[in-house]
């Protein structure tokens, strides 16, 4: 039997699409139990399509959806063009016409995946998107499956190729974040619009998707609270060292008795934390549960073979229902009503990066501001600068997110000091 798929876009990961189906066809065959066989690529006009024949590119292009939504010969359609629309316009209408759909797209599907897993349920067909957190690690369908026993409680995730592999590559070998991000964008790890990697933003959609799954719960992308890696400055990244820890920009999301709660921040992580060595393109996904204990699931974020190799396993999930003539599962089955947390339940400590005037009684006054929020310094250090200036920096004991957010607020307005920066630390 042959499963006829189409490609919708032909980019950076689009295009390891068929270096996988040629290199491991074999292999693929026997596992889908099928030939899979690209049928038609949708490209953007005709310019492109010219332009990728003569490459000897030898699909059959076209540049109207119609003809792939149109042709019932094609069982799975794989969206690969990125962004919202027309993205959710050709996965509503693929749906629709009763076609299977592979996605990688993890703005849309954060944004809205409910509504398209609805029709595509409605439907009797099956929208699967594990390339769309942490590219080429198997991690959705490991929490959809290997985890059904147990109950997870906290999720910690490097899950952005691109911020990750800038901060190493500025951190580790004093590239300049522009260098960092240009690299980034040639390799095929960042976005079309980088924004979204460097901003938190990608990191934020991946803990949408991965609340769905390891916790049954969909929170919305508004209430992921999320920086990125653009306010870090070389005199964090120093203090971070001389403390032993290392600056990453980590996903959280955790279960507490009132709720759920998700955030994507930088993060001080101790050096001898699993995720401390979490380094260049590489994501990883450390989860806690009552079951398994601590677990860590690492490799690359991002980048055409692996982000591709994901694609590809989740049309081989799809050929092997069709071959059968079975109904294909839905990815993930675990769903349960969204509960928040409240934030004092949600504790801990942060490092604060202060500049004041060095003179006599300037930490007694923010040792009056920590005392007023009944939270303790953990360690404090100051650094003499030019112009009889002072850089102060706290790490504090815990505290919860109420406390956190009032003391930032109270220090931004102490006339002489000024909040530099606050990363969370573990
Ligand atoms: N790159 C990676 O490592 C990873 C990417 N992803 C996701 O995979 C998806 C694809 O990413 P990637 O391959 O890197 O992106 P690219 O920008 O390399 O590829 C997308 C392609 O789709 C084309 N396209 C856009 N709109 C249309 C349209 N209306 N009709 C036909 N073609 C269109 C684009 O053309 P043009 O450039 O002219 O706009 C481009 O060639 C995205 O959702 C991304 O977030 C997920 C994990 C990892
Ligand atoms: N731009 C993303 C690609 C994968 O999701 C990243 O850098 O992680
Ligand atoms: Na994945």
């Amino acid at each position: 039997m042959t499963i006829n798929i189409a490609l919708l876009g032909f980019g950076t990961v689009a295009s390891g699409v068929p270096f996988l189906l040629k290199e491991n066809g074999a292999k693929i065959t026997a596992a889908a139990n099928a030939d899979i066989k690209i049928a038609k690529v949708l490209v953007k006009d005709e310019a492109e399509k010219n332009a990728l024949l003569a490459e000897g590119k030898a699909y059959h292009f076209v540049t109207d959806i119609a003809e792939i939504l149109n042709d019932a010969s094609i069982d799975i359609v794989i969206e690969l063009m990125g962004r919202i629309e027309p993205a959710k316009t050709f996965i509503t209408k693929a749906l629709q016409a009763k076609k299977h759909v592979v996605s990688a797209n993890k703005d849309l599907l954060a944004v809205h995946g409910a509504e398209l897993l609805a029709i595509a349920r409605d439907n009797g067909v099956a929208l699967y998107y594990e390339a769309a957190v942490a590219g080429g690690i198997p991690i959705l369908r490991t929490l959809a499956s290997a985890y059904q026993a147990d109950k997870i409680t906290k999720i910690l995730a490097v899950a952005n190729g691109t911020s990750n592999f800038m901060m190493t590559k500025m951190v580790d070998e004093g590239w300049t974040y522009d260098e960092a991000l240009a690299e980034a964008s040639r390799l095929g790890y960042a976005e079309s619009d980088p924004t979204n990697d460097v901003d938190g933003i990608d990191a934020a959609y991946k803990m949408v998707i991965l609340s769905q799954f390891a916790f049954g719960m969909t929170i919305n992308f508004e209430d992921v609270r999320h920086e990125g890696i653009r306010h870090i400055t070389p005199e964090d990244v120093t203090l971070a060292q001389k403390l032993g820890y290392v600056i990453k920009l980590v996903g959280e999301i955790v279960e507490r008795e009132s709720g759920i709660y998700a955030e994507v921040v930088p993060t001080f992580l101790p050096k001898n934390h699993q995720l401390a060595t979490v380094n260049g393109v590489m994501n990883a996904v450390f989860v806690e549960s009552i079951g398994i204990g601590e677990a860590m699931y690492y490799g690359p974020g991002a980048g055409q073979k692996p982000t591709a190799t994901s694609v590809v396993a989740d049309i081989i999930a799809l050929a092997h229902g069709i071959v059968k003539g079975e109904k294909v599962a839905p990815f993930n089955n675990f769903a349960r009503e969204t509960v928040y947390a409240k934030k004092e339940d949600l504790l801990d400590k942060y490092y604060f990066a202060i500049e004041t005037e060095d003179k006599t009684g300037q930490l007694l006054k923010l040792a009056e501001l920590f005392e007023a929020e009944n939270v303790s310094f953990g360690q404090v250090f100051q650094e003499n600068l030019a112009e009889n200036r002072a850089s102060i920096a706290i790490i504090s004991h815990q505290m919860d997110l109420n406390q956190f957010d009032s003391l930032v607020e109270k220090i931004s307005a102490l006339p002489g000091f000024t909040l530099r920066n606050t990363i969370k630390v573990i």
